[in-house]
């Protein structure tokens, strides 16, 4: 049985809100700081971090992901109940976001909802912030190197990472190229 094929949309801000923030210039207010030298576009999104009196830390990667082969079979999604994760794209490329909207986490074996699942391709210029327990896929770069990110989460004690994965008939096709 072919397995259902994913629509990817361009990602807008009003298109993601259900899942996290958009971080983007376009179209977005700024303030002028060092002397009227730079643009500074303030707050775009903020880090969550569930326990800060308990040492939950925001920090600061860098993943070097390798590209994702086309077409690619979307078997699982993951979540960060305890805190935020943003990716912003090092080099300029887009890439691409399978997301669905956060649930219940107190709940045992608690998962995705298959329908509510959408797909989403970036201009090159946007990062996005899931928010904490956004379900999301594991980093999806596409082109034909290597990309990096600038990757800010959360850090501290306790499972930040819960994984479901999709009886093979629930699973999708992800097809891109650019
Ligand atoms: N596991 C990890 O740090 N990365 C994932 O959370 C991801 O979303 O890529
Ligand atoms: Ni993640």
């Amino acid at each position: 049985m072919a397995l259902q094929k994913l629509h990817i949309e361009p990602l807008t801000q009003e298109a993601f809100t259900l899942f996290g923030d958009v971080i983007e210039t376009d179209q977005r207010p700024f303030r002028m700081i060092n002397n009227g030298s730079t643009r500074r576009y303030h707050c775009l999104s903020q880090v969550e971090t569930a326990n800060p009196a308990d040492g939950d830390r925001a920090i600061i990667s860098i993943f070097q992901a390798r590209v994702t082969k086309m077409p690619f079979t979307i078997r699982m999604l993951e979540r960060h109940p305890l805190g935020s994760q943003a990716f912003v794209p090092l080099l300029g490329r887009p890439f691409l976001l399978v997301v669905a909207p956060p649930t219940d986490y107190s709940i045992n074996n608690d998962k995705p909802q298959l329908e509510r699942i959408r797909a989403f391709v970036t201009n090159g210029k946007q990062g996005v912030n899931y928010s904490r327990g956004t379900w999301h896929h594991p980093v999806l770069a596409i082109g034909n190197e290597d990309d990096d990110f600038l990757v800010v989460d959360r850090e501290g004690s306790g499972n930040n990472c819960d994984e479901h994965f999709f009886e093979e008939n629930e699973q999708m096709t992800l097809d891109y190229q650019l």
